[in-house]
């Protein structure tokens, strides 16, 4: 059985007087029946980290580098993302696949970095507007997963995100049954890799214009444990209504 996890992706936005949000999130959700995970900008993750610390509330990074020091100007590693209350990263978010020209080689050895530093990886993968139109879609998905999950992934180290490159930030969404080939395919390919069992362990999330308005849809699409989100985890008045919405369908065999 596995617990469903919220996370919230709040990109390049946040100064400190946004930590209020969290206070407000822990209010409402002090004993959550899902995983909750906040990824704030680095500037604030200590000061997140700490004001989460006595709740259930998990607080991530947005990237690190593959490297745990060095001559590195603007990175952050791993274990300084462990060392400052991070328990998580994203890597490989399509935003750094395309500002920062980051490959799918170069994302799975951020997550060999991840894990090196205890870091759960939350891996993002997904297809553009081209590729889907292309057909190519579950090529794409393919590559991407293969490549950019190391060896040894398990349900607590990893999670898959699935975020299609054109519904992020523009308010479109795919159909559940887009969204369910994607993760039923996800989940396929990743038993055929890592046995049944250990492929049902890693959560799979969709993101993408994830509202509370379309929530509940998308939570009872099959082999969706969860969602990461971007615009709407801004706001505890709308990420709040997303976690109450995963709660109602809390945990997958
Ligand atoms: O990491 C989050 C995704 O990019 C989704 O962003 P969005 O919810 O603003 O579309």
């Amino acid at each position: 059985m596995k617990r469903k996890l919220a996370a919230g992706n709040w990109k390049m936005n946040g100064t400190n007087a946004s930590l209020g949000e969290l206070q407000s999130l822990t209010t409402a959700h002090p004993d959550p029946r899902v995983d909750i995970l906040i990824c704030p900008p680095a500037t604030l993750i200590v000061q997140a980290a700490a004001l989460t610390a006595d709740s259930p509330l998990m607080i991530g990074g947005q990237d690190c580098h593959s490297a745990p020091s060095g001559a590195h100007t603007g990175d952050i590693s791993a274990p300084m993302l462990a060392d400052a209350g991070a328990t998580a990263v994203l890597l490989g978010h399509s935003e750094r696949r395309e500002n920062h020209n980051e490959t799918s080689d170069l994302v799975a050895e951020k997550a060999l970095a991840a894990w090196s530093a205890g870091l759960t990886a939350v891996i993002c993968l997904g297809e553009t507007l081209a590729q889907r139109e292309a057909a190519q879609t579950l090529d794409v998905i393919a590559t991407q997963l293969d490549t950019s999950l190391p060896d040894g992934a398990t349900g607590t180290n990893t999670v898959i995100a699935y975020e299609p490159v054109w519904a992020i930030g523009t308010g479109l969404t795919p159909s559940t049954a887009q969204i369910a080939e994607v993760h039923d395919f996800l989940r396929a390919r990743l038993a055929d890799r890592l046995g049944a069992a250990q492929a049902n362990a890693i959560r799979l999330l969709y993101g993408g214009s994830v509202k509370p308005a379309n929530a509940d849809e998308i939570f009872a699409t099959s082999n969706v444990d969860g969602a990461l989100v971007g615009g709407a985890s801004l706001k505890s008045a709308d990420f709040s209504p997303i976690i109450s919405a995963l709660e109602e369908h809390p945990t997958t065999d």
